[in-house]
């Protein structure tokens, strides 16, 4: 393991007692506002000490409280972008960057500075005091710093917030390579899991000062509850669909997902006949055991319940339309319906609950992830 720490702080009424290990992969500390992240990885860096407990990198003790070890925050092969951070500097961006540079090891030199001061754009400020920086601008000679260290970990903490999104295109590559052509891993703590599978998909859950999980989003997203704590809904019905026609007066596009006629919101950029893909959520499907006239609802398939599945509050009806449909009701609904495996149902689905994938994928922030098991996007809120 590169990085192992078993740890305990109090810091006014709140407590981290955080046991974790990293190997070499790029991971993602996710939590809340307030779950501890800055904390842990300031424990890391060394800003913070524990009272209790014991840190180790890369076999390197960084802490250990019974050992009466404290590696002072310098000798740290730990670079680190934090939020809070007075690095108490003095001197110009430039002489800071020379400074860092000649400190680290000849054979162990990864960046130069020129290839920093390009890539961050640091050139507009480079003889100006560090102190008369703005934060942004700040952030991103941190960001140099730390990489002229040439460390075996590198802390982010929420540095795309920080650093501005100008500067996420430019970053988010070379994070991607620090760890397979550098052999630096980086622990990137946000509250956006989207951020996050930017460019990893390993993450340590952090709640309430704690590592709830971890692991990798899949094995992550298996255990119960968590995924509302992520920030993940799952996408109950994914149906392929043929545009067959676009009703500008109905407003709506028409078309067919194995033998289903199907209302989509109007999309009149499908060709007709093009192939695309649609979800809607359980939730949004209503059942009725009759064809309903003088209603708004543009969709009412026929189809055959072949099982009621009791899940939690609810009930998943599993309906054979031709294609499978999920619907989720209340066991009361389906109780007063005296539903049965077997029945014939019409499922109801408004237009706009319908949801074209392409769509969620282009809407930042909105993704859909694919875990194998099934289809899960990103809530806008995340
Ligand atoms: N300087 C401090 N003094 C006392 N308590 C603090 C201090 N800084 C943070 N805390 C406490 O530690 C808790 C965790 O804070 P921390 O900044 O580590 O959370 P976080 O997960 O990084 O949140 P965010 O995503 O908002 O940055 C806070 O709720 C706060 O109660």
């Amino acid at each position: 393991m590169l990085l192992e720490m078993n740890v305990k702080l109090r810091r006014g009424n709140f407590d981290l007692s955080a046991q974790l290990s990293l190997d070499s992969a790029n991971t993602g500390l996710f939590g809340k506002s307030g779950a501890g992240k800055s904390t842990l990885l300031g424990l890391i860096a060394g800003t913070l000490q524990p009272q209790s407990g014991h840190i180790s990198l890369d076999g390197k003790i960084l802490f250990d409280s019974r050992k009466g070890i404290v590696m002072p925050r310098e000798q740290r092969p730990v670079g680190a972008v934090l939020q809070t951070d007075s690095l108490g500097l003095s001197g110009t961006v430039r002489d800071n960057l020379a400074a860092s540079y000649q400190r680290t090891l000849k054979h162990r030199r990864l960046f130069t500075p020129d290839y920093l001061i390009r890539l961050l754009e640091l050139d507009q400020f480079l003889d100006q005091p560090i102190e008369r920086l703005i934060p942004g601008q700040l952030q991103r000679v941190t960001l140099a710093r730390s990489l002229l260290k040439s460390p075996k970990l590198l802390l982010l903490d929420d540095t795309f917030a920080a650093i501005g999104s100008a500067y996420r295109m430019q970053l988010l590559p070379i994070l991607k390579r620090l760890q397979n052509e550098f052999d630096l891993p980086v622990l990137y703590a946000s509250q956006s899991l989207s951020e996050i599978l930017e460019f990893t998909d390993q993450l340590i859950v952090l709640e309430y000062g704690q590592v709830s999980r971890s692991g990798s989003l899949r094995e992550v997203a298996k255990q119960q509850g968590i995924l509302r704590y992520l920030g993940i809904r799952k996408i109950d019905n994914i149906l392929p669909v043929y545009i067959l026609d676009h009703d500008y007066h109905a407003g709506s596009s028409m078309a067919d997902s194995f033998g289903l006629p199907l209302a989509l919101p109007l999309r009149p950029h499908f060709a007709i006949g093009s192939q695309t893909q649609v979800s809607i959520r359980a939730s949004d499907i209503a059942l009725s055991r009759h064809y309903i006239d003088g209603i708004s609802i543009q969709n009412q398939i026929k189809g055959r319940i072949c099982a009621l599945i009791p899940s939690g509050d609810s009930v998943i009806a599993q309906v054979d339309c031709g294609s499978t449909l999920l619907a989720e009701i209340t066991p009361g609904a389906c109780k007063n319906m005296a539903l049965q495996e077997g029945d014939t149902v019409y499922c109801l689905i408004k237009t706009h609950a319908i949801v074209y994938l392409t769509e969620l994928d282009a809407i930042p922030y909105q993704r859909v992830v694919n875990h194998g098991e099934g289809y899960y996007y990103l809530c806008p809120a995340n």
